[in-house]
């Protein structure tokens, strides 16, 4: 039966959050036909009393020769996001605005598609799966579904309307209802064939410096920090656009108070998943103790909210900003409302901090790279706050405290995201407590 095909396959997809846990049952809510052979289902799953739902797209085996047996779910069936020869119907159905039963297929307006490209499932799988259709778009399939507007396509079409630089251009998206709101199921953009994500390429200077004789970062030969100047200046513009395209405000003295609360729960929160993080509790009270007292107003905005420089694409000409979803697992509300857009400024200073710090983690020398690191992270951390200013970002000399405190709970969240998925780099954020890091 199909539902028990389901069950044993699902718990071995990495996307599948409810690893570990028994599936107490599974059902099929929505199971459409795209087309002959090619079937999109939306399951149901309860564990631990509790429901998550998840999109996939089921190929039927019949003529396929075992081609497709690397994306078998079981006897008669396939994840037909790896067959190119059904995929394209999804392209073909956005460039069509078609309805097909509940799912909406749409376009944005004023773009072409090419329909005729076929698409290879992106190796980077990770909580999503996205397909490049040739190299020119990219399609983002959210797999667990969570009622609403997903924030990324919300903010990317935006921008595009407003006509602004650093996005990569929507093309289209997949929607339906979920318990009454409209939910967004993938979405489409242009795909950037010729660039290079702004975490590799800084692991790439990282990596110079540590193997050159020159004394210092901005002497060696993989200099980052005109780089990091320049994406600095982007982050800037966005947040300009960002401002222009979506409401602002102000955070008022009892909201800000508010927030310091919710902070110190969320360290709170923290230290029982991580109680070495206790060590380190008197400094990140004392930061967020510093904006309860001085800080009586912040402008806010919507903002990127989980950003770092895996998120950031370098073209030929400039940085592209992805993925403007916020922090995953945060719920769609707190992921959308206003905040300060020095939270993603203070987001990738961290990101400095990991790319210098996380080659350390297994080298014998770590102890003479660990000055270096420390210049490194410095350097390119200063040139991007200089990039932000001169790009028309607001640094006024009383953010410094709200900056340091956006930090530290950054630093807070990165604990939690490493003790749960990545415990061997857990030392990198756990370094950003200690006084002259
Ligand atoms: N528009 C794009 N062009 C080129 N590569 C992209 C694009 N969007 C995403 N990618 C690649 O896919 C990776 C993961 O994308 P992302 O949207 O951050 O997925 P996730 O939400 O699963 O983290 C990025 O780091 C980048 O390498
Ligand atoms: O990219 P995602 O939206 O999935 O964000 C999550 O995963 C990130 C790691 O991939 C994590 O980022 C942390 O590690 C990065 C290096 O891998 C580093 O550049 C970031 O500064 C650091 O926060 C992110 O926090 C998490 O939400």
């Amino acid at each position: 039966m199909l539902t028990e095909l389901l069950s044993g396959w699902i718990t071995h997809q990495r996307w599948f959050a409810g690893k570990g846990r028994p599936i107490d049952e599974l059902h099929v809510e929505s199971d459409i036909e795209l087309r002959p052979g090619l079937r999109h289902l939306i399951i149901s799953v309860r564990q631990a009393g509790e429901r998550d739902r998840y999109q996939l797209l089921l190929g039927a085996e019949g003529e396929t020769d075992g081609r497709f047996s690397h994306a078998r779910i079981g006897e008669g069936y396939y994840d037909a996001l790896y067959d190119p020869d059904l995929t394209g119907t999804l392209l073909e159905a956005m460039a069509d605005d078609r309805d097909l039963g509940p799912l909406r297929f749409r376009h944005l307006e004023g773009v072409e598609i090419d329909t005729s490209l076929r698409s290879l499932v992106l190796g980077a799988e990770q909580s999503n799966t996205s397909l490049v259709y040739g190299e020119t778009y990219i399609c983002k399939l959210f797999r667990r579904l969570i009622p609403g507007v997903n924030p990324e396509l919300e903010i990317v079409t935006a921008l595009a309307r407003h006509g602004a630089g650093h996005i990569a251009q929507p093309y289209g998206w997949i929607e339906t209802d979920l318990d009454g709101e409209p939910t967004t199921l993938a979405m489409t953009q242009e795909f950037l064939a010729t660039a290079n994500d702004g975490w590799a390429l800084a692991l790439t200077s990282v990596r110079d410096l540590y193997a050159s004789l020159e004394p210092s970062a901005s002497d060696a030969g993989g200099d980052f920090s005109s780089e990091s100047y320049r994406l600095g200046v982007a982050t800037a513009e966005v947040h300009r656009e960002l401002a222009a395209a979506f409401p602002t405000g102000v955070m008022e003295s009892q909201d800000v108070k508010q927030m310091v609360e919710d902070q110190r729960r969320r360290l709170a929160q923290a230290i029982t998943e991580v109680p070495d993080l206790v060590e380190h509790a008197r400094v990140v009270e004392d930061a967020y103790q510093r904006v309860a007292d001085v800080v009586s107003e912040i402008p806010v905005q919507r903002v990127h909210g989980d950003y770092h420089l895996g998120q950031v694409m370098r073209t030929t000409t400039d940085w592209v900003v992805l993925d403007f979803e916020g922090e995953p697992g945060q719920p769609l509300a707190e992921r959308r409302a206003l905040s300060s857009p020095l939270r993603d400024v203070a987001g990738m200073l961290r990101s400095f901090d990991y790319a210098a710090r996380h080659l350390l983690a297994d080298n014998p020398d770590a102890g003479s790279l660990r000055p270096r690191a420390v210049e490194w992270a410095e350097l390119n951390r200063s040139s991007f706050l200089a990039g932000y200013s001169a790009g028309g970002g607001s640094l006024r000399a009383e953010d410094a405290v709200l900056l340091r405190a956006l930090e530290m709970s950054k630093a807070v969240y990165e604990v939690t995201y490493e003790a749960r998925n990545r415990p061997a780099w857990l030392p990198i954020p756990m370094a950003a407590f200690q006084a002259g890091r």
